[in-house]
């Protein structure tokens, strides 16, 4: 039987997965890709397509407020009879929250699964999940490791003061400190970034920007700070997520409306960002696309805190040598991207419009001072790649 790898990255409302052959080194296209989205509504779909982008399922999952747990099963069921001639060697996961243990890929053992379970209260909406996705693959692959690919652990690097909040001391030793996530992005630019930049060793901003967004400063491949913080709901305007916020509009909002700590979770996670502010949609396509003011503002705000973001982070390493957009929006959005680099112009950045349209590699004209690039990232790439290395397969 042929090998693989398969892996599973469980966010808040989908479900990711993709097959990658075993190789040396392992082809960044998977056999298999795909995803269940929508989990938690009653529009709930599985879309996978196959190495050539054809597409081999797109099926509703029946149900009302599908959970994880259907989620996981359906896609689970037809992942094994649709592609029982493989023999799947390890099963990488992204795990959002590694705490203060975890700063490497790991092999979940009983221990491992018990910490990864305490962390719940750090990630409520990413690492139920994550634990619950290890769960479902130890019950159907019960002798298969399971590799924990942490979303922190890039973010070890970063010196203590950029870790820090101005909370009392002891508080930083419980562990209440800046963590930062979408590590498995930025570490798959970081090894991508010297094919296209001679300036990969020098200071990089990364702008990772999906459905959650987040923005990490690197000097020579290695990260000085970051835009997420302790939750995934920090830094910039996300889908639905608020991003920066002054903490005493929490403590107004409790006060003065009783709001509880659910309703606030709710408000902050679920009903702000994009979505929030637009009152249209948490989907940058859908907001380009509109004339509605209010469309218009979103999309304006989310800009213009990338590139308030960007300052701080060229302020925390130093300077910039190049800037890389990654994400579905990094990577799709010309517009947001023009916009961006528009209000940043102050550091150097020059865009080529055109290339800036055609989604190049590079886009940054001949006289900007600052690479400017656009790299797909591939974070499935690199918890495959994780879980070979620490297997040595
Ligand atoms: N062609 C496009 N133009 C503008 N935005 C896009 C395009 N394609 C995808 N996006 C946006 O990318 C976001 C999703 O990014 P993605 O990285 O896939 O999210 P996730 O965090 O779920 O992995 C959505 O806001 C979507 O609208
Ligand atoms: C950490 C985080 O925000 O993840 P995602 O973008 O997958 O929601
Ligand atoms: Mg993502």
């Amino acid at each position: 039987m042929k090998q693989a790898i398969l892996t599973i990255n469980a966010g808040s409302s989908s479900i990711k997965f993709a097959l990658f052959p075993l190789a040396h080194p392992i082809s960044p296209d998977a056999e298999v890709s795909g995803q269940i989205d929508g989990i938690g509504t009653n529009a709930t779909k599985m879309v996978a397509k196959d190495r050539a982008g054809e597409k081999i399922a797109n099926q509703a999952i029946a149900g009302e407020q599908v959970s994880h747990d259907v989620a996981f099963d359906a896609l689970l069921k037809w992942f094994m009879a649709t592609h029982s001639g493989w023999q799947i060697v390890a099963v990488g996961h992204r795990v959002v929250h590694g705490g203060e243990r975890y700063s490497a890929p790991t092999v979940v053992d009983a221990t491992v699964l018990d910490h990864l379970t305490s962390f719940i209260p750090l990630a409520p909406l990413h690492e139920p999940h994550n634990v619950a996705g290890i769960r479902a693959l130890q019950a159907l692959l019960p002798n298969v490791p399971q590799i924990a690919c942490f979303d922190t652990a890039f973010h070890r690097s970063q010196p203590d003061v950029a870790q820090t909040f101005g909370l009392p001391r002891a508080l930083s030793a419980e562990g209440i400190k800046r963590y930062g996530f979408h590590g498995l992005s930025y570490e798959f630019i970081a090894r991508a970034l010297p094919q296209h930049s001679h300036r990969a060793a020098g200071r990089v901003v990364v702008a990772h920007l999906g459905n959650g967004a987040s923005m990490a400063a690197m000097v020579n491949r290695k990260c000085v700070a970051t835009t997420l913080g302790f939750s995934t709901i920090d830094g910039l305007l996300m889908g639905t997520r608020c991003g920066n916020l002054d903490p005493g509009v929490v403590l107004h909002l409790m006060e003065t409306k009783g709001l509880t700590v659910k309703d606030m979770t709710r408000m902050l996670y679920k009903e702000s960002g994009l979505l929030g502010v637009s009152g249209i949609s948490q989907d940058m396509r859908t907001l380009l696309a509109s004339d509605k003011p209010e469309a218009e503002e979103a999309v304006n705000l989310f800009c213009y805190r990338i590139a308030r973001e960007l300052g701080s982070l060229v302020a925390a390493s130093g300077g910039i040598d190049a800037l890389v957009f990654t994400g579905g929006i990094g990577e799709h959005a010309a517009e947001v991207r023009r916009r961006v680099c528009l209000q940043s112009e102050w550091l150097g950045i020059r865009l080529d419009p055109e290339a800036n349209a055609r989604h190049d590699i590079v886009i940054s004209a001949g006289n900007s001072s600052v690479d400017v690039l656009v790299i797909p990232t591939n974070e499935e790439w690199m918890m495959a790649h994780h879980a070979q290395t620490l297997l040595a397969l």
